[in-house]
């Protein structure tokens, strides 16, 4: 598959402090790509670098295929729709103007924008002051901004952010309607379970350093589960000498592979200890990241 953005050794120093330290990006085309990190990581950084709107300290940016530079940037930015930080919209006008705008200075059909009102589902409320908007539609409405010059790509720093449960699912099943219309969608979150519902590929960043990249089903590989050994006895088996911690209805052993795994039902069983239930326990992302981050953060 191909990438809709690369980057070589990416980085963005203030001064002294490097936001952003030497990051190999690679977004495939079709993907959701999930970039991760707590605040301060470097997310918006990143975003505002590829997007032309802050100059790289050092590194390479390509966007599909060809190098970012002042010559290019006119040629591919046109292709990105981007909403970074909060969501845009004058509140004293309705959503049908702010659109207005984008379209005279875009110079859009107007077919386009329309169609962009109605794919964030606003187009019920477009005659609506924006400054009565919930949360939602105002960043739906921001992404209907981004979506009205019809990109090839949509970047979108913390679409999530503040909305209550049903306000991120209605953003959700939006992204994910985009990439079933040949969007690439980047989108950056510190809701990791969010991001855990909708990444194809995950990128997670941790003081300006990419900690992982790649697939969602490989993050989860690179994290062993927990195991939960259902037994009525447990002190029999904390007799053998197992680490573990005790819960209620067992036994909680951490870090076991497959063959561990075996080892440890073996001696269980060998020793007689009813055991009623081994399994391991479901991981979320967050798990995994704080088991990333929480180990130094390298893979
Ligand atoms: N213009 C700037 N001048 C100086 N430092 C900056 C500037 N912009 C960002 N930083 C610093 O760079 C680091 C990364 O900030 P950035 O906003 O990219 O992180 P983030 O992951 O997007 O976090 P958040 O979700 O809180 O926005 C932070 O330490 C921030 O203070």
């Amino acid at each position: 598959m191909g990438a809709v953005v690369t980057t070589h050794q990416l980085t963005k120093t203030f001064k002294s402090h490097t936001a952003v330290d030497s990051l190999d990006l690679h977004v495939p085309e079709g993907a959701i790509y999930g970039f991760l990190g707590p605040n301060g990581s470097g997310k918006s950084t990143t975003m505002k670098m590829l997007l032309g709107l802050t100059r790289p300290t050092r590194g390479e940016i390509e966007l599909f295929g060809q190098p970012l530079t002042p010559a290019s940037r006119t040629k591919l930015l046109p292709s990105i729709g981007s909403m970074i930080e909060a969501p845009p919209g004058y509140g004293h006008l309705t959503g049908a103007e702010n659109l207005r705008i984008v379209q005279d200075m875009l110079g859009l059909p107007p077919a386009q924008v329309e169609r962009a009102l109605t794919t964030v589902r606003l187009h019920a409320h477009k005659d609506k002051l924006v400054r009565n908007y919930s949360l939602g539609m105002k960043q739906r409405l921001g992404i209907a901004m981004a979506l009205a010059r019809d990109p090839s790509l949509l970047v979108l720093d913390e679409p999530t952010n503040g909305l209550d449960p049903a306000g991120i699912e209605e953003i959700r099943d939006l992204l994910v309607e985009l990439t079933g219309q040949g969007i690439t969608v980047m989108v950056s979150s510190h809701l990791l379970d969010e991001i855990d519902k909708m990444a194809s590929v995950i990128g997670i960043l941790a003081n300006g350093s990419l900690i992982f990249q790649g697939a969602r089903e490989e993050l989860f590989a690179h994290s062993i589960p927990d195991l939960i050994i259902e037994t009525p006895e447990p002190a029999a088996a904390l007799d053998l000498g197992i680490t573990a911690t005790r819960e209620p209805d067992g036994l909680r052993v951490s870090g076991l592979d497959p063959d561990q795994t075996a080892d440890l039902v073996y001696r269980l069983a060998a020793a007689r200890v009813p055991i009623h239930q081994v399994r391991r326990v479901q991981q979320s992302l967050e798990d995994v990241f704080m088991d990333l981050t929480g180990r130094g953060g390298l893979l």
